[in-house]
């Protein structure tokens, strides 16, 4: 297993060990051992195991859950391809306001986390996408807000134009930066 920073310390993208042979691979996708010793170098525990589908163009996101039930992710992407960004909300870094974007595919089988204070969400580049991620906190639909993909304090590059995102209705009325509640 492979540990690459992004320009946001905190933020780590995971490239784990796969073994191939004329069966096709065989790979760890998560080892909490070698997780906590490599990763986050403590203690860490995932409560919540999520599965969704997306067809081509689906934006998802920006989401995350405020205190006390803040969520951090370990995502990766095992149908298709989808370009996955996590937005710092964490009002004493010094990358409060910055994003990460990384391609996660079936193919390059790589994994991002995201500690809690940051809002995550991805764009689905493939016909169809399967995305997994597990979670360190219980969801808690009160304690959900969203920030609006677009948003022009962040100024994510999805790499797409507008007329070409799916969003969920409710992703739609979704949050400025500015106006967001942050940790
Ligand atoms: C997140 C979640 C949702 N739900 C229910 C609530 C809705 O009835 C339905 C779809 O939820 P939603 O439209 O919020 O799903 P996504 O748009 O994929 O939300 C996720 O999008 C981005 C990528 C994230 O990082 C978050 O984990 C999560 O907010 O599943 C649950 O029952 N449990 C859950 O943990």
């Amino acid at each position: 297993m492979k540990v690459i920073d992004t320009k946001i310390p905190d933020v780590k993208i995971i490239e784990p060990q796969v073994f191939g042979d004329d069966r096709g691979f065989f790979m760890e996708a998560w080892n909490q051992n070698r997780f906590e010793e490599l990763v986050t170098g403590k203690p860490t525990q995932f409560v919540q195991d999520n599965h969704s589908k997306s067809i081509k163009g689906v934006l998802r996101g920006l989401h995350y859950q405020v205190a006390p039930f803040a969520q951090a992710k370990l995502v990766r992407c095992v149908v298709g391809e989808v370009f996955d960004v996590a937005v710092d909300l964490r009002t004493t870094s010094p990358t409060l306001g910055q994003w990460v974007g990384i391609k996660l595919s079936a193919e390059n089988k790589r994994q991002l986390w995201i500690p809690e204070g940051f809002a995550h969400g991805f764009l689905t580049l493939s016909d169809t996408a399967e995305f997994l991620y597990k979670t360190t906190e219980f969801y808690s639909s009160n304690s959900e807000r969203g920030i609006k993909w677009d948003d022009n304090t962040i100024n994510i590059d999805w790499g797409v134009g507008d007329s070409e995102i799916v969003l969920s209705e409710k992703d739609k009325f979704n949050s400025s930066f500015n106006g967001a509640e942050l940790f």
